[in-house]
């Protein structure tokens, strides 16, 4: 059992939305790890970040990617962060990875001021901006599909990424 495709990139691309437009399309299930890592950790992830740290969150995050690659075969989003992890980037290997590119115009306009996302909490311009620099290329490592996002509509996305799932 495995995910028919993982969705990965950087806060704002749309990775929940789409996720679940593609889910929804395929007839098949969502599911998203930072909802599931809030339902166990029992609290929202900005008060993750703050009770317990960032390197703790990317901890339950590996935790829930690998049991998501092996237990379910739905449509997965990720956290834009997971990537970060080299022990989640090593599970994701051999799985289909839908890779959906933002630029900072897009994203910033999506995210706004980063409510409910702890690392916009100051300056989302700046960090979003570093943040792309920093994961584009480990989103590329593991991407087996790349999905432009800027200037569509996520219905117009979802459309592409379920065409590429085609065999
Ligand atoms: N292609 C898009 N065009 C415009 N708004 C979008 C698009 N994709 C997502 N959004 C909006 O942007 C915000 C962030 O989307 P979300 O799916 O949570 O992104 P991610 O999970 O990648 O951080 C949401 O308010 C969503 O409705
Ligand atoms: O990029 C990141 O490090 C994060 C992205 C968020 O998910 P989205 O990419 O779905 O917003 C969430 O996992 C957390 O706030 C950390
Ligand atoms: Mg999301």
């Amino acid at each position: 059992m495995a995910p028919v495709a993982v969705l990965v990139g950087v806060m704002g691309a749309g990775k929940t939305t789409v996720g679940a437009a593609v889910a929804e399309s395929l007839g098949l299930a969502f599911a998203d790890t930072d909802t599931i890592i809030e339902e166990r950790a029992g609290k929202p992830i900005p008060d993750i970040f703050v009770d317990e740290g960032e390197a703790a969150f990317r901890a339950m995050e590996r935790a829930v990617v690998a049991s998501a690659l092996s237990g379910f075969d739905g449509v997965l989003a990720l956290g834009g962060g997971a990537i970060l992890d080299d022990g989640t980037r090593e599970l994701l290997a051999g799985h289909t990875v839908v890779y959906l590119s933002v630029e900072l115009a897009d994203s910033l306009k999506r995210v706004g001021l980063g409510a409910g996302r702890p690392l916009l909490a100051m300056n989302p311009r700046a960090t979003l901006k570093f943040l792309l620099e920093q994961r584009r290329p480990l989103y590329l490592e593991v991407a087996t599909h790349t999905v432009v996002t800027d200037g569509r509509e996520p219905e117009e996305i979802a459309r592409e990424v379920v065409a590429r799932l085609r065999p």
